[in-house]
């Protein structure tokens, strides 16, 4: 990575503003899920213990400027006091008299975190007084928010032109492994795409196709290629404006030596439901009224098996419904696959890191990014204005 990193900073006795991506789930007033809080921790301990005064910013949800209580960072910083052990100061507000009196108090390896930034209309906007205003705070900007990264706002961004700037630990890291997997992977480099939809992915596939030796697609997108191909899909997903562009993408793999695995057969269902009747059909068995809803058996095998035959795996988006138990199994399987494999597995974030959660599998993976829409613009080949915003080295 060409950035600075909190290596090529010195940062005893300095307030160091340090945007972490602490947007998690919450129930009420309690984290459900500390998973981001815990990966912001390296960056937090290493400032703490070099003697630094830390002031730590966060978005939670999308209160679109305006204070939103249920959206007030407290539950978090509770939380984040439990897991570094020690007391961290929680302003109400983001910035001004009342912030800037707290960090006067603060000492050096003590932990203050600023309301939720987004109750600022400036945030979103990128505004250039925001990020004066935040930046006035502090002698030095780190950026450890990869979730957020994608997003050009005041605390991601227009804060970094106002201070020395780094990339905290957890960003490193993930630019690290993602970067090196699409400049420089191990192969044979497998890339599985699932999700809903072919419009959602479609930067992902074409990006994917100039550097993967196996592209794997699974779940409700599958099906528009499949239909694109000429078989009959029933009451499947599909989108029918995306046919063409499907097509193009099976003759691109083809024109690149890619291997471009669809499914050879499907769980199909008579409704969407976990008390639906079921069965496995092959591909071009798919019957009228019934919609396909996960991999079926034989594809799962197929899907495992390069699974365990790759040197790098990276993984985007659930095989089948995997919300309902019955159309949880090719999820499963991928999950396990990539579990066992001695590759190296890396889980794109969002709904794909949900599921190995769910299934108990995360700690199996070598790396599951803690971003969902940044790393999947850093998939599509993106450049991430957290990051780019950033000195370089
Ligand atoms: N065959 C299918 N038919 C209908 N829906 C499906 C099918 N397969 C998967 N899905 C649904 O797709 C949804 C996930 O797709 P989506 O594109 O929103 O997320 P994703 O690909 O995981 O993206 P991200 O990882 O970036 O959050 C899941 O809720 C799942 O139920
Ligand atoms: O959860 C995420 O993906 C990040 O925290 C970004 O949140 P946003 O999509 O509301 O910008």
């Amino acid at each position: 990575m060409n950035k600075k990193t909190l290596q090529d900073l010195d940062v005893k006795g300095k307030k160091v503003f340090c945007r972490v991506d602490f947007n998690v789930p919450m129930k009420d007033g309690e984290v459900t899920d500390d998973t981001r809080i815990r990966a912001a921790l390296p960056t937090i301990n290493y400032l703490t213990e070099q003697g630094a005064i830390v002031i730590l910013a966060s978005h939670l949800g999308r209160p679109k400027g305006q204070v939103v209580e249920e959206l007030r960072l407290d539950p978090v910083a509770k939380k984040l006091s439990e897991l570094v052990g020690k007391d961290v100061t929680k302003t109400d507000a983001v910035y001004g008299e009342e912030v800037e009196k707290a960090v006067a108090e603060l000492n050096e390896g003590d932990i203050l975190l600023l309301e939720n930034v987004r109750f600022e209309a400036g945030e979103e906007k990128n505004d250039p007084a925001l990020a004066e205003a935040l930046a006035k705070l502090a002698d030095v900007y780190v950026n450890d928010a990869f979730g957020a990264a994608h997003r050009a706002h005041a605390s991601t961004a227009g804060i970094a032109e106002k201070l020395p700037s780094a990339a905290g630990l957890l960003m490193q890291k993930e630019l690290d492994v993602l970067g090196k997997a699409l400049e420089n992977p191990e192969r044979p480099f497998t890339a599985i795409i699932g999700g809903a939809k072919v419009k959602d992915k479609i930067n992902v596939i074409d990006n994917f196709l100039d550097k993967v030796d196996n592209l794997i697609i699974g779940g409700g997108l599958a099906y528009t290629f499949i239909k694109a191909q000429g078989h009959e899909i029933g009451k499947s997903l599909l989108e029918e404006d995306k046919m063409d562009l499907a097509n193009e993408f099976i003759e691109k793999a083809k024109a690149k030596g890619v291997n471009f695995v669809l499914p050879v057969d499907v769980i199909v269902a008579d409704d969407f439901s976990e008390t639906a009747n079921t069965k496995a059909v092959a591909i071009d068995q798919i019957p009228a009224e019934w919609e396909a809803l996960d991999i079926g058996p034989k594809t799962r095998e197929i899907y495992s098996q390069i699974v365990a035959e790759s040197k790098l795996i990276i993984w985007n988006g659930p095989m089948g419904v995997f919300e309902l138990d019955v159309f949880a199994n090719g999820t499963k399987a991928v999950a396990n696959a990539l579990a066992e494999t001695a590759g190296y597995s890396v889980i794109g974030g969002g709904d794909s890191a949900a599921a190995v959660e769910k299934f108990g599998l995360a700690e199996k993976m070598d790396h599951v990014s803690t971003g969902g829409g940044a790393s999947l613009e850093f998939m599509e080949g993106k450049v991430l204005p957290g990051v780019a915003a950033l000195d370089d080295k």
